[in-house]
């Protein structure tokens, strides 16, 4: 299959501080996972060609699929095909593309872990994905589908996602996301995100008339925007936001983003620590391939999600399972699905998808190591409709 490789060339010189944008976002579909060359000389994106099947799988145009090695020899010849216009102040830190030797045996000769994350250089999820591993390429991805289809394809080796947040809640998106596919979590990072208000040197805070940001960053910041009289938009990142500002050399649009989006777009910071709380945390998970062997070494947290009959106390004899044998839960969230049945598989069914309309996730304070995790797990699959571990992994106790 023909590479769906495709690169942009800027139409116009840059400002040294602007790494360009491949002008995808109204050419591509939805999913694009964009890389930078080691010279920072060349991006190519690979389309995550969005097949129409009722699964909504998509597949990534990287060549031959069947023979990933073949659409990394294509991603290598597109990477000399095509010169792209790419000036960043940081060019040593772009992403390195992907090689024949990365897909064969990816960290084997020592080289860095590559770690997919949603946004662009200077979101917090690359903050999440350093700290979840540091010394590691972070590697862009444009929605959060191609993080998880990355890991999936081996492109990459590990995903960072974030899963909720300290004000805004859970990121239902990505709850979905885990279930329609098949990665496991292997670890938590939590991140205290401290948002800037951040806008084009010469830009004063009273020039302001926008902000564009992450809808969760908008809604964590919602006092100081509110009293700014700033009109919000959202867009898919914090980082994305302050990239578009800069690029479109805006004087009435200020960004939400973190300081190092300021260093690497180039922007001024007009305020610091907007956020109405300054206990913002936001709890990332950390994705792979294969599951880990749980421990009971250190503290371990395990993420379960089940489906139940309806009906009075079904949940109340759930949740009894844990409390019986004192294991603490640190989230419980509904899901109803009424009007969208999910298809998913789960632990028990041999792969074969299962439609159910009420979906429970329930995080707890025990590896599944432990004798009475696994008791706790056999006494609620008597009852439970639908069951799956997300995992079992290391609890991030860096922050409490
Ligand atoms: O947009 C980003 O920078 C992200 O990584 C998502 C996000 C947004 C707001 C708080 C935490 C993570």
């Amino acid at each position: 299959m023909a590479a769906s490789l495709v690169a942009r060339s800027a139409t116009t010189p840059l400002p040294r501080h602007v790494v360009s944008k491949p002008s995808h976002a109204d050419h591509f579909p939805k999913t694009t996972l964009s890389f930078e060359s080691r010279s920072g000389r060349r991006r190519i994106v690979l389309a995550l060609a969005s097949d129409r099947s009722d699964d909504n799988t998509s597949k990534i145009d990287g060549g031959d699929h069947r023979n990933p090695v073949g659409g990394a020899r294509e991603l290598r010849s597109a990477l000399e095909d095509f010169p792209y216009d790419v000036v960043s102040k940081d060019l040593h830190t772009l992403p390195r593309p992907l090689s024949s030797t990365d897909l064969s045996n990816p960290v084997s000769d020592g080289s860095r872990l590559r770690v997919a994350y949603q946004g662009v250089r200077g979101a917090y999820s690359e903050s999440a994905a350093e700290k979840a591993y540091p010394n590691c390429e972070a590697v862009p991805c444009e929605q959060f589908d191609a993080a998880f289809e990355a890991v999936e394809r081996w492109l990459v080796d590990r995903a960072v996602l974030p899963i909720e947040n300290s004000l805004g809640g859970s990121i239902h998106r990505n709850y979905d996301l885990l279930l329609r596919h098949r990665l496991h979590i292997v670890g938590e990072v939590k991140l205290a995100v401290r948002h800037c208000l951040l806008a084009n040197h010469g830009v004063e805070i009273e020039d302001l008339k926008r902000v564009l940001s992450h809808p969760q960053a908008l809604a964590q910041c919602e006092n100081t925007l509110t009293k700014l009289g700033l009109v919000r938009e959202a867009v898919d990142d914090t980082a994305g936001a302050a990239k578009h500002v800069a690029f479109h050399k805006l004087k009435d649009t200020g960004a939400v983003a973190s300081s190092a989006a300021a260093v690497i777009y180039g922007m001024q910071i007009l305020a610091q620590d907007i956020q109405d709380d300054s206990d913002n945390v936001t709890r990332f998970l950390m994705l792979a391939r294969e599951p880990i062997i749980p421990g009971t070494d250190k503290p371990f947290k395990t993420s379960i999600v089940f489906s139940l009959e309806e009906g009075p106390g079904v949940l109340f004899k759930a949740l009894a399972v844990f409390a019986l044998r004192q294991i603490n839960l640190t989230k419980i969230e509904s899901r109803p699905l009424r009007m969208q049945p999910l298809r998913a598989s789960d632990d028990s069914n041999g792969g074969l998808s299962k439609y159910f309309d009420y979906l429970f996730y329930v995080d707890f304070e025990a590896s599944m190591a432990d004798q009475s995790a696994q008791n706790a797990l056999r006494h609620l699959k008597e009852f439970a409709t639908f069951l799956r571990v997300l995992g079992s992994y290391p609890m991030d106790t860096s922050m409490t």
